[in-house]
């Protein structure tokens, strides 16, 4: 897949077919606007293209209401990728994008720098300034310079429509098979191994203790995840919250790798999340949160058996 930022040079110069959006999670609504408009793009034997903006236009219009994030631009990149995506545009959001008018926004992005010949977009789907353009003002644009264009259906789970939100909302519960479910994959989050109190190897139960994480956190708890490595995949038993035991009320992520000895510190780590196994909560001794964290190591294991990396 080729990577572009923004317009340059090096934009395709051969037509494709365009869907454009945000894409964040790429869950399975996304996915199926992905796999309709390669579907397209391969029987016109033409590119398939992603416009996406980066940042989200939130983040220019009203920061205060940017949702945190489900992917990284790498993640979205890589997952994008993996659909058969030929050519990833990420545009750098800015204030003269915003101000163009839906018309505007069509002659200059979608048939002059793109030179679309058909776009694939689900019906929620709003462009130019003040989001003024929706599906139907695109298919009047389309339909009067020539273009196709397929809007797909909204994809439901158990009656509900798959959204971003959703997928957002789930994990602020730490319903993880719901939002596994939406993705379609494992919910991700990656950071970067810092220092902690050092505790954890005196318990017996050694936790890297996650930095920088630029994605959504689950709710609160504990939950057995799989933690990917470049030396291998670990099941992982991994703290989201503070110790309470310990009186330590500052909110962190920390894993405890199954069946790995070694210096994390400083090494990124991607843990994917398998379940959330229970509250976190005080225990009146050391040797009470040792007895549940044993427990909680075990069924992390016999969880991660059942679904494997
Ligand atoms: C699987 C797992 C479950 C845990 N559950 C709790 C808990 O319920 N309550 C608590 O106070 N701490 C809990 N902890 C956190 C420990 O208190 C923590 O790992 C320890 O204080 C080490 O901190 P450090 O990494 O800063 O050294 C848990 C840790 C793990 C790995
Ligand atoms: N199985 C393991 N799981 C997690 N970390 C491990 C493991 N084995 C060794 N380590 C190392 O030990 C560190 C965690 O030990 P810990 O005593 O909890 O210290 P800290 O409080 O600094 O996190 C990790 O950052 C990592 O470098």
């Amino acid at each position: 897949m080729q990577r572009l930022r923004g317009f340059s040079d090096n934009s395709p110069s051969q037509p494709g077919w365009l869907s454009i959006g945000n894409f964040d999670g790429v869950h399975r609504g996304h996915q199926a606007i992905i796999q309709t408009l390669i579907a397209q793009a391969r029987r016109q034997k033409v590119a398939a293209v992603v416009l996406t903006f980066e940042p989200h236009p939130a983040a220019l219009l009203h920061p205060e209401r940017l949702p945190p994030r489900l992917t990284t631009p790498d993640q979205k990149a890589d997952l994008l990728a993996e659909l058969g995506v030929d050519v990833l545009i990420e545009y750098p959001t800015d204030w003269d994008l915003l101000r163009l008018t839906p018309r505007q926004f069509f002659d200059q992005i979608v048939v002059d720098r793109i030179q679309a010949t058909g776009l694939v977009e689900g019906p929620n789907f709003y462009f130019g300034q003040a989001r003024a353009g929706n599906v139907t003002v695109l298919d009047e644009f389309c339909r009067s310079t020539g273009r196709s264009l397929i809007v797909v259906p909204p994809t439901l789970l158990n009656d509900e429509i798959v959204s971003s939100s959703l997928v957002r909302q789930a994990l602020t519960k730490g319903n993880i098979p719901f939002a596994n479910e939406l993705l379609n994959r494992r919910y991700a989050i990656s950071g970067v191994v810092s220092e902690g109190a050092q505790r954890g190897r005196t318990l017996g139960f050694p936790t890297a203790n996650l930095e920088q994480i630029p994605t959504l956190l689950p709710a609160e708890g504990v939950y057995a995840t799989w933690c990917r490595l470049p030396q291998g995949s670990f099941p992982a038993a991994v703290n989201i919250g503070p110790n309470p035991t310990f009186a330590e009320m500052r909110s962190k992520v920390e894993a405890h790798l199954i069946g790995y000895s070694g210096d994390l510190y400083g090494q990124k780590i991607l843990l994917e999340f398998v379940a959330r196994l229970r509250d976190l909560r005080p225990f009146a001794s050391v040797a009470e949160l040792q007895e549940q964290i044993t427990k909680d190591v075990a069924t992390t294991k016999h969880v991660c058996n059942q679904a494997p990396a």
